[in-house]
């Protein structure tokens, strides 16, 4: 079960090769993430399990079932899709943004704004909001909009395109928390695209490190990775070697205390 990419090729008709003969399983329930440098075919990847990248050879199987055999428009409207920008419709409200998944799945006006409402409340926003145009919203908020979107339809699996990729590193970081409160009620089988490691490594149950050409440099779990690079490009994509990673303790008032290679406190020991 999840979701299995095999053998899967993508080169583009002017002769780009994205991604070069990738095989993974993708657990359901659990959050898998594909990190690497710009160009290294992560988006392309993503797009490939809603189709909105058809791979030139191979295939990509959500629960067993191939998804070149569902229809296109059916199998958009079962995942959620959260992008970089929100991708949100400039015209329409907020509440009426939320919504538009529900609407295109034949859900009437009222249900679908009710249940708009409940995605709004549950990725954290004010409800206040929802008659808002998404240029009267911050750019945390409207990346939660993104989300509560994503979400409204209830989707078993979430595509999530470096979500939060545009907004200061603060926002960031409420943003990857609430994501992570979130996972932990809803149990998703979540895709999440980025090129930051430490993101990588926050969300990741899996984490994937990816080369050029989707080729993989690394599969597992955060923990096992920093723990054994399976190479020099993995031990410095994921920075093994450098003073914040390299953690020490230090006894202080009678408690451990962690400290980097700079002997920067980074945490107590519980
Ligand atoms: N429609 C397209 N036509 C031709 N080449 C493409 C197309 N889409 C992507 N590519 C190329 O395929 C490669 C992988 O692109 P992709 O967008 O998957 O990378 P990425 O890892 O998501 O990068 P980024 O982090 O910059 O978004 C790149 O070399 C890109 O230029």
């Amino acid at each position: 079960m999840g979701i299995e990419y095999r053998a899967v090729r993508k080169t583009f008709p002017d002769g780009t090769t994205a991604v070069d003969d990738f095989s993974l399983t993708l657990p359901s329930h659990s959050t898998t993430v594909l990190v690497g440098s710009s160009g290294c075919g992560k988006t392309t990847l993503l797009r490939m399990v809603n189709r909105m990248v058809e791979p030139t050879s191979g295939s990509v199987l959500i629960d067993d079932v191939d998804v070149a055999r569902r229809k296109p428009v059916e199998l958009r409207r079962s995942i959620g899709y959260v992008m970089q920008h929100a991708g949100l419709l400039p015209h329409r409200t907020v509440i009426d943004n939320v919504a538009t998944p529900l609407r295109l799945g034949g859900v009437d006006r009222v249900e679908a704004r009710r249940r708009a409402l409940e995605a709004i409340e549950q990725v954290g926003l004010d409800p206040a909001l929802a008659k808002r145009y998404p240029r009267q919203l911050s750019g945390g908020q409207q990346q939660r909009v993104g989300v509560a979107r994503g979400l409204v339809a209830n989707p078993n699996v979430l595509l999530m395109d470096e979500p939060f990729g545009a907004v200061d590193p603060i926002v960031r970081s409420e943003l990857q928390t609430e994501l992570l409160r979130l996972q932990q009620d809803l149990g998703k089988t979540i895709v999440f695209v980025t090129h930051d490691i430490d993101e990588a490594f926050l969300l990741g149950d899996q984490v994937v490190i990816l080369e050029r050409g989707g080729r993989i440099a690394q599969v597992g779990t955060p923990e096992e990775i920093l723990a054994a690079p399976a190479n020099d490009f993995v031990a410095r994509f994921v920075g093994a070697d450098t003073a914040k990673r390299t953690l020490s303790v230090r006894t202080v008032g009678g408690r451990q205390v962690v400290v980097d290679a700079h002997g920067r406190p980074a945490g107590v020991l519980a």
